[in-house]
């Protein structure tokens, strides 16, 4: 591609070279990738400053540089006043706007994206729609998978795979939309066609700082939703109406909405709803009339989940028929909420839940259904918000009969002090605490007895343990497993 034309949809940029002669043959943001003829736009991280490979990228065959700052290479540089923002605009660009060729269901929420996300495509799939799936497990292009970074990865890879998607003849692609994505612009350019909105507590304040900017941050899938101009596709907001912020965000869109919840009357609303031993029934008043669900999946988290995914689809234009089919059916995603099956006369459970709010929906949801006492393994990630630290050990030993705090990814943070952190301010003393994850688990299934419930919390489907710059194998269904078969 000729530079100069790529160069020239950059509404504000400043270049001293000539650019008319300057092949483009890819874009990268990641020196060690560059082939030749290659832009490379040079990316401020948080940890290193992509500026300071321009010259490696050069050497690599760099044909352009995308800067923030004046450079002394060889090759022309351009200099913009955001390389983050300009690496949407500009893959966004060279890969020919894919997402207008695409239906793209874009979810936010604190808890619940990978959940929704999933049953929104299993109802696509369905209909035999061809799909794609963007979040935290991975990426499903088809039925083939493909592994994430992030759960909303960056503008690049994003744009680049939206375009694989569309010469794959994908009709509709969903996908997680993370407040990181939001506020640093992975998704900028990206044409969504239907927003959804699972719901705010708290998470992440280490990155957002309060949750004022938290919310802001959700908020802006809403803002941008139509913005694109592509007329030819209907757009829609999904709102959980229960929330708190629900006007806010039916404030920052001028697109129809469809609202789902359980108290305040909404357009997907669910009615009484009873809780089976393994799942949950409940009337769903839809625009079409009245649906009976009949569900595998357990909690309240979970009708607030179905409800979301089921206006969704429905905005997409399916049957309500398909939908209910499908919602009837579905049996949710790894790592949550996962019963572990062996012999014993207690239950193991293995859930995904890392913020507040998350392990309180858990864990009433197991007190609703527990003839013995809860048991829950439980640890806060190192180098994220620490201010929900405490507020997750307080849910611990308020919703369970006995915690053990342990470790959950400690990053670059000593596992003591993220523990620390957590028992600060508990003043019950139905706790222990095990650093080591696997003893940590050892202790609570040991302890059980009949009747009893183990919940696994925090790690659901990740098959690792972070600590300092290694990841090392850990598995919470196989350290059960393992004890349990003693
Ligand atoms: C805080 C944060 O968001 N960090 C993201 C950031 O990393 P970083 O700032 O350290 O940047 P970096 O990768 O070290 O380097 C900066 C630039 O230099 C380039 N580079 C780097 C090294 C080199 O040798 N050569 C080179 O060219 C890199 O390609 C990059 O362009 O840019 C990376 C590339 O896009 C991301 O993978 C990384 O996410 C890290 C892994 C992360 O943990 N992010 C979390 C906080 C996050 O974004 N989470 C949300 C989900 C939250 C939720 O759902 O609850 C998410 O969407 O995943
Ligand atoms: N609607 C919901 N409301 C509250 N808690 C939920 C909801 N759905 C799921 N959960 C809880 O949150 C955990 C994580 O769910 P899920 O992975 O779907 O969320 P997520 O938003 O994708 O999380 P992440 O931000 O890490 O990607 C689940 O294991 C469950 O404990
Ligand atoms: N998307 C979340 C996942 C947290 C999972 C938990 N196991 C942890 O490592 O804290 C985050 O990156 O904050
Ligand atoms: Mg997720």
């Amino acid at each position: 591609m000729n530079a100069e034309k790529l160069i020239n949809i950059l509404s504000e940029f400043k270049c001293d070279q000539k650019l008319d002669r300057v092949i483009v043959k890819n874009i990268e943001m990641d020196h060690r990738e560059i082939t030749n003829e290659a832009m490379f736009i040079c990316i401020k991280g948080y940890t290193v400053d992509g500026h300071q490979f321009a010259q490696a990228a050069v050497d690599n065959g760099a044909s352009l540089i995308v800067s923030e700052k004046e450079l002394n290479v060889s090759v022309p540089v351009v200099i913009v006043p955001d390389t983050s923002r300009a690496l949407a605009q500009l893959a966004n660009a060279f890969y020919q706007h894919p997402s207008a060729d695409l239906k793209v269901i874009g979810v936010t929420g604190t808890n619940g994206k990978t959940s929704v996300t999933h049953i929104i495509d299993e109802i696509h799939r369905y209909v035999s729609l061809k799909t794609a799936l963007i979040g935290t497990l991975q990426m499903v292009i088809e039925d083939q998978n493909y592994p994430v970074k992030n759960t909303t990865p960056d503008a690049l890879f994003l744009q680049k795979n939206l375009r694989k998607m569309v010469d794959e003849n994908v009709d509709v692609v969903t996908m997680e939309v993370s407040s990181h994505a939001l506020d640093i612009g992975r998704v900028h350019g990206v044409d969504v066609d239907i927003a959804v909105f699972t719901n705010l507590s708290q998470d992440h304040l280490d990155y957002h700082q309060s949750m004022d900017h938290y919310l802001y941050a959700k908020s802006l899938l809403f803002s941008q939703l139509g913005n694109s101009l592509n007329q030819k596709k209907a757009k829609y907001a999904i709102i959980n109406l229960d929330d708190s912020n629900a006007d806010f965000l039916i404030k920052a869109t001028a697109q129809p909405i469809l609202t789902y919840g359980v108290k305040n009357e909404a357009t997907f609303q669910a009615t009484e709803i009873e809780w089976k031993s393994a799942g949950v029934t409940f009337n769903m008043n839809t625009p079409e009339g009245v649906i009976a669900i009949h569900s595998k999946l357990m909690g309240m988290f979970s009708v607030y989940n179905i409800l979301a995914a089921a206006a969704a689809a429905y905005a997409s234009g399916i049957a309500l028929t398909d939908i209910q089919t499908v919602l009837n059916q579905t049996t949710g995603v790894k790592g949550r909420f996962q019963p572990v099956e062996h012999q014993q006369d207690f239950s193991v459970i293995i859930d995904y839940a890392h913020t507040p709010d998350s392990l309180e929906n858990v864990l009433s949801t197991i007190q609703r259904f527990c003839q013995g006492d809860i048991h829950v393994v439980v640890g806060c990630g190192g180098d994220r918000d620490r201010r929900k630290r405490p507020l997750m050990a307080e849910v611990a030993c308020q919703y369970a009969d006995y915690a053990i705090f342990t470790s959950d990814n400690p990053r670059s943070e000593s596992p003591q002090a993220i523990i620390d952190d957590m028992v600060a301010g508990i003043s019950s003393q139905n706790y222990q605490i095990q650093i080591d994850r696997k003893n940590a688990i050892q202790q609570a299934i040991q302890r059980a007895r009949k009747d009893d419930v183990v919940l696994i919390a925090g790690k659901g489907h990740e098959t690792y343990q972070i600590v300092g710059d290694e990841v090392l194998d850990f598995d919470d269904e196989k350290a059960a497993l393992e004890f349990l078969n003693e």
